[in-house]
C-alpha cells in the first residue's frame, strides 16, 4: 500500500521528518481538506483492536465513547474487543457504518502475559477475518479516551507513534532491551526513537507481519526464560529500527493524562488515563 504525501512542513519547533523521510504527524503539518478528499474516495475500513482483559473492561466505555467522537470520524471502522468478560462489554452507541465485534480470549495471572499475548491474537485475528474485513488497523491500548481529532492524516503503510515520556530524551536512555540474550536487544549505539506499545498501526498486511515477527521472537526469548524489558513494546522498538515505519506519530496520538502538556504540543488527541495499578492488575 502506497502512502499519500499530503503533509508539510509549516512548523520549525518539532522535527516533522524522519532520517528515512517518513513524515512526523504533528498539528499544522498536514492539510485535512486534502486528506480526506484523497482517503475518502477509496471507502476504507479501519479495524481497531482493543484487548480488556479482566478488569481493564472497566476502561470500555470510555474509550469507545470518546472513540465514536473523535476518532475516524467519517470513515468505517470496525472494532474488535478482545475480553474474557464479554457480558461485562458496555453497549455503545454507534454511528453509521461502525461495527464492534467482542472475541472471547483467555484470562491471566499476569498483565505482562496479556500485553505480550496481543501481538499473537493479533495476528491470528488478522488471518481469520481482518484480512478480508479491513484496509488498515490500529491496536491501541484500551486504558485511554480520545480527546481531540484523530483521522487519516495518521493512516500508512506502517505506523507507530514515539512514546511520550522519552520524545526529549536521546537514545542512550530509551529503555530498550539491553541484554544481548534477548530477541529484542538493541546495542546502545543504535535505535532512531523510542515507540509507544500502546499503538500500532498500518495496513492489514504491514501489521501482520509485524505481529507475527514480534511474537515469534518473544517466543523465542521465552524458551530461554527471557522476557524483555518491556515485552512486547521491546520487540516492537527492535522491529520498527530494522523496519522502518512509513509514517512517525507525534506524542499528540499517545500522551498521559499525568504529563503536563509541552508547548510543542498543541492537541493532545489520546492520552492514557491515570490508573491505579494495584487495583487493576492482576498482579503488581
Ligand atoms: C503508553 C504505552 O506505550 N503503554 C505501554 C506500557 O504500558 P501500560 O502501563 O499502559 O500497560 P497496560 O497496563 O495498559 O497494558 C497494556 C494493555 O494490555 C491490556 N491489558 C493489560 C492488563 C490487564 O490486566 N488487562 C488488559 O486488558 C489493555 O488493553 C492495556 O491497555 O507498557 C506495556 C508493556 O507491556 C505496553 O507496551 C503498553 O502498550
Ligand atoms: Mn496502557
Amino acid at each position: 500500500m502506497r502512502d499519500l504525501l499530503l503533509c508539510f512542513f509549516r512548523r520549525t519547533d518539532v522535527v516533522t521528518v524522519t532520517p528515512w523521510l517518513a513524515p512526523i504527524v504533528w498539528e499544522d503539518t498536514f492539510d485535512q481538506v486534502l486528506i480526506d478528499y484523497n482517503y475518502k474516495a477509496m471507502n476504507l475500513t479501519i479495524a481497531t483492536t482493543v484487548f480488556a482483559v479482566g478488569k481493564y473492561v472497566s476502561f470500555l466505555r470510555e474509550f469507545l465513547e470518546t472513540a465514536e467522537i473523535h476518532f475516524m470520524v467519517d470513515y468505517k471502522v470496525n472494532y474488535y474487543v478482545f475480553t474474557d468478560r464479554p457480558e461485562d462489554v458496555p453497549s455503545v452507541n454507534l454511528t453509521k457504518g461502525r461495527h464492534l465485534c467482542v472475541i472471547q480470549v483467555p484470562g491471566a495471572n499476569r498483565w505482562q502475559e496479556i500485553s505480550a499475548r496481543r501481538m499473537k491474537i493479533i495476528s491470528t485475528t488478522i488471518e481469520t477475518r481482518i484480512s478480508r474485513e479491513a484496509d488498515y488497523i490500529f491496536c491501541l491500548d484500551v486504558d485511554s479516551k480520545f480527546h481531540a481529532h484523530w483521522g487519516a492524516e495518521s493512516l500508512g503503510r506502517l505506523v507507530s507513534v514515539i512514546h511520550p515520556w522519552y520524545y526529549q530524551t536521546t537514545r542512550n536512555n530509551f529503555p530498550y532491551e539491553r541484554r544481548p540474550a534477548s530477541k529484542a536487544y538493541m546495542p546502545m549505539d543504535r535505535g532512531d526513537y523510542y515507540y509507544g506499545g500502546a499503538l500500532i498501526g498500518g495496513s492489514v498486511a504491514d501489521v501482520y507481519i509485524l505481529t507475527k515477527e514480534c511474537h515469534n521472537r518473544f517466543e523465542e526469548d521465552a524458551k530461554n526464560s527471557i522476557e524483555a524489558a518491556w515485552q512486547e513494546e521491546s520487540h516492537l522498538n527492535r522491529y520498527l529500527y530494522y523496519n522502518k515505519p512509513s509514517k512517525v506519530l507525534s506524542p499528540e496520538y499517545l500522551w498521559h493524562d499525568s504529563k503536563a502538556r509541552t508547548k510543542e504540543v498543541k492537541v493532545i488527541r489520546f492520552s492514557g488515563v491515570v490508573k491505579n495499578y494495584a487495583e487493576i492488575r492482576p498482579n503488581v
